[in-house]
C-alpha cells in the first residue's frame, strides 16, 4: 500500500468519542488519512456535558510533539481544544518551525463545548489571536469569532461574511472557514474568505439531536483531505459534504442521551443536498 497522507490532531479527549481526539481520529480513518493524536487535555465528559477538566503540562505536550515529529512526516495538522496560554505557546512554536510548518494546519479555536462548559481559560485568547495568522486555516464558530473579533456574535449571513473578511483583515487570519452552523434556518451556511474573496457554503439543515463534534468532525475532516485534494475550496466542499452525511445518519447512533455524536462511520456521499 502507498504511503498514506498522515494527519495530526492536537487536542483534548472526549471520552464520549462524538468530539475531540476521539472524533479526530475516526475522521481521519474514514476519509483516508493515518491518524496521529497529541493530548492537551483529558475531559470528563459524555453526550450531556463536561464534568472534570485535567489538563497535559505544557512541558509534556511538546515532549509528545518533538517525540513524534522526530520520527513521522506529517502532512496535515488539526489543532483543537489547546485549554491554556502556555500549550498554545508550545504548539505556536512548533507551528512556526520545521516540520511542522510545511504541513497544512487547521486551527479550530475551540474555547466552549455545546453544553455551555468552558474548554480555554480566559487568559488564553490573546494567545489563540496570536496563533491565528500562523495557521493556514481557522474554523471558529459564531462565538468564537465574536470573542475573537471582540464584538457581538452574527446574527445573520451578512454578518457572518463581514466578520469572516474582518478576521483576516483584523487577525491576519489566511483563510477563514466562518460556520454558521447556529444561527438556525433550513440551511446550514458557513462562509469561506480567502485571498480570492468570500464565498457562502450551504448544506441543507439536518434535523438531529446528534450535533455534538460537529466543529471538531469539520475541522478534522479538513486535516485529513487537505493533503488529498487539489486546494483549500475542494477541500471545504467535500468535508462540508461528508460532514451533512453524517449528520444525515447520526440519529441512528443510539449513544447518550443528550446531543449525541455524529455518524462517523458515514460513507462519503455520491450525490449531495448541498448547494454552493
Ligand atoms: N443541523 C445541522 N445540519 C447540517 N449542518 C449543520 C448542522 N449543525 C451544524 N452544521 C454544520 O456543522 C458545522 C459545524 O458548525 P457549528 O455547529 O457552527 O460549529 P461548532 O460545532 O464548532 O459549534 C458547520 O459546517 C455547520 O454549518
Ligand atoms: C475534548 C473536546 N474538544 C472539543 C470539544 C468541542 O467540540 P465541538 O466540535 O465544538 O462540538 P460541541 O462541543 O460544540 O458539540 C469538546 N466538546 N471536547
Amino acid at each position: 500500500m502507498a504511503r498514506p497522507p498522515v494527519s495530526l490532531s492536537i487536542a483534548g479527549s472526549d471520552p464520549s468519542g462524538g468530539a475531540g481526539i476521539q472524533a479526530d481520529l475516526k475522521t481521519f480513518a474514514r476519509l483516508g488519512a493515518y491518524g496521529t493524536a497529541v493530548l492537551t487535555a483529558l475531559t470528563a465528559q459524555n453526550t450531556r456535558g463536561v464534568t472534570g477538566l485535567h489538563v497535559v503540562p505544557a512541558g509534556f505536550v511538546a515532549e509528545q510533539l518533538q517525540t513524534l515529529l522526530a520520527d513521522v512526516r506529517v502532512d496535515a495538522v488539526k489543532l483543537g481544544m489547546l485549554a491554556n496560554a502556555e500549550i498554545v505557546a508550545v504548539v505556536r512554536e512548533f507551528l512556526a518551525s520545521e516540520p511542522l510548518a510545511s504541513a497544512d494546519s487547521v486551527l479550530d479555536p475551540v474555547m466552549v463545548a455545546t453544553s455551555g462548559d468552558r474548554l480555554l481559560d480566559d487568559a488564553a485568547v490573546g494567545a489563540i489571536r496570536e496563533l491565528v495568522p500562523l495557521a493556514a486555516v481557522i474554523t471558529p464558530n459564531v462565538a468564537e469569532a465574536a470573542v475573537l473579533l471582540d464584538r457581538s456574535e452574527a446574527v445573520d449571513v451578512a454578518e457572518l461574511v463581514a466578520q469572516a473578511s474582518d478576521l483576516r483583515g483584523a487577525l491576519g487570519a489566511q483563510r477563514v472557514l466562518l460556520k454558521g452552523g447556529h444561527l438556525g434556518g433550513p440551511q446550514a451556511i458557513d462562509v469561506w474568505a480567502d485571498d480570492s474573496g468570500v464565498r457562502q457554503l450551504a448544506a441543507t439543515r439536518v434535523e438531529t439531536r446528534n450535533t455534538h463534534g460537529t466543529g471538531c468532525t469539520l475541522s478534522s475532516a479538513l486535516a485529513a483531505l487537505r493533503p488529498q485534494r487539489d486546494d483549500w475550496w475542494h477541500t471545504v466542499r467535500d468535508a462540508k459534504r461528508w460532514l451533512t452525511a453524517a449528520l444525515s445518519t447520526a440519529d441512528r447512533l443510539e449513544v447518550g442521551g443528550g446531543h449525541g455524536p455524529v455518524d462517523h462511520f458515514a460513507p462519503f456521499p455520491t450525490a449531495a443536498g448541498e448547494s454552493e
